[in-house]
């Protein structure tokens, strides 16, 4: 599919890219890359950034060397460094009527399934308003142990929790060389990986530069929590003016395929929820219609038990109480309480406002 046909695109900028070995903000660069964002959004994409550049912009207006910072001095210096980061995006952004919004990430948000549905919710949200999401991590209260450190992993899991299609990190290189292209000039660029293996993982070493964090060692951490997401990730050469553009047109990159797709793994995590808060039990011509690969609706439910939010992981079971499938659902239990046993087209008058008709839609279900 890669990246024409893909829906939600996050795309992560290292360090490296807004600044340049002189300690310059590369302006001329972020306004070319705004183009490309200003590009997506027309053709109807929903665009997440993440960007790196806290603490780089921090050392550059306290005229420090981020490779000698400790870590709560450098805390301190993203504290001064993101505001900057953002100023320097809204400045640019504006230029080509790009709407931003900025999200602060810890691991705990990211990891914690609540925290994460939450943060789903908020980038639902801001593309409905038409807002580009601005992600950075937290670096001011995220202590080593409690903190991603770089951008590429956490990007992925930005890339996980808003059901992306594709994620793009845009680094100083190519994409992924057989050797660190920086120091071998007879590295070969690998342009499509299926399996991550022992051998990728060997060649995959860390950055030589002084701004950049992980290296292709945590991009390919990234990649693999992205193959097990269904979303497809690249990595990309964004030294280059509209780099975008320039994927779309030569995918001179190197592409990780993911080894599941999509809706199955959201399945995947949905049939793995540790704790569903509710049951609903169904009778046999909604057994039957599950059985067919339909939705659950409102006329099928003979009884609910537990108290659930819309959204929320429920059980559903037979006649017999034994479960048959696990989804989302798509109504608090209050709602089913009075729904329950109706036909759809009646849900709007009873509730009293407009609604989904599934109780449990069919992307959102597994059966048992
Ligand atoms: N096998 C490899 N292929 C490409 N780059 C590599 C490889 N091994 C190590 N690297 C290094 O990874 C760097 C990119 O990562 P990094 O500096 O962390 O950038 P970013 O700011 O984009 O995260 C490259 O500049 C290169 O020095
Ligand atoms: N959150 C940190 C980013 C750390 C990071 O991943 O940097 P990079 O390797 O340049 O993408 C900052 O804003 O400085």
């Amino acid at each position: 599919m890669y990246l024409k046909d893909s829906k939600i695109i996050v795309i992560k900028i290292g360090s490296t890219l807004l600044i340049d070995q002189n300690k310059k903000i590369r302006k001329i660069w972020l306004s070319e890359f705004a183009k490309d964002i200003r590009e997506l959004i027309k053709k109807d994409k929903k665009i997440i950034i993440v960007s790196s550049g806290a603490i780089a912009m921090g050392c550059k207006k306290l005229n420090l060397n981020k490779k000698n910072l400790k870590i709560d001095k450098s805390q301190a210096v993203a504290s001064i460094g993101q505001i900057e980061l953002m100023n320097l995006f809204s400045e640019i952004f504006v230029k080509q009527k790009i709407n931003i919004s900025q999200i602060l990430l810890t691991l705990e948000d990211t990891e914690q399934r609540r925290r994460s549905l939450n943060a789903k919710r908020t980038f639902d949200n801001l593309f409905q308003l038409g807002f580009v999401p601005i992600v950075n991590e937290n670096d001011t209260t995220a202590t080593t142990e409690i903190k991603y450190g770089d951008n590429d992993r956490l990007a992925s899991r930005v890339a996980q929790i808003s059901g992306a299609d594709s994620l793009i990190l845009l680094s100083d290189v190519d994409g992924l060389y057989t050797q660190n292209p920086k120091i071998y000039k007879n590295a070969k660029l690998l342009k499509e990986i299926k399996n991550i293996d022992k051998d990728i993982e060997k060649i995959a070493t860390k950055s030589i530069s002084e701004h950049g964090t992980g290296g292709m060692k945590t991009k390919i951490d990234a990649a693999k929590i992205c193959q097990l997401s269904g979303c497809q990730m690249a990595i990309a050469n964004g030294l280059l003016m509209r780099p975008i553009k320039k994927i779309l047109k030569d995918n001179n990159c190197t592409w990780f395929l993911p080894k599941i797709s999509k809706l199955d793994a959201r399945k995947k995590w949905i049939i793995s929820s540790i704790s569903p808060k509710g049951e609903v039990v169904i009778d046999d011509g909604a057994k039957k219609a599950l059985s067919n690969g339909k939705s659950l609706l409102a006329a099928g439910i003979t009884k609910v038990s537990g108290k659930f939010k819309k959204g929320d992981h429920i059980k559903v079971l037979n006649k017999k109480n034994f479960e048959c499938a696990r989804g989302l659902s798509s109504f608090s239990s209050d709602e089913i309480l009075r729904i329950m046993g109706c036909h759809s087209k009646e849900i709007e008058k009873i509730l009293g406002y407009v609604s989904k008709s599934e109780v449990i839609h069919k992307d959102d279900m597994v059966e048992i």
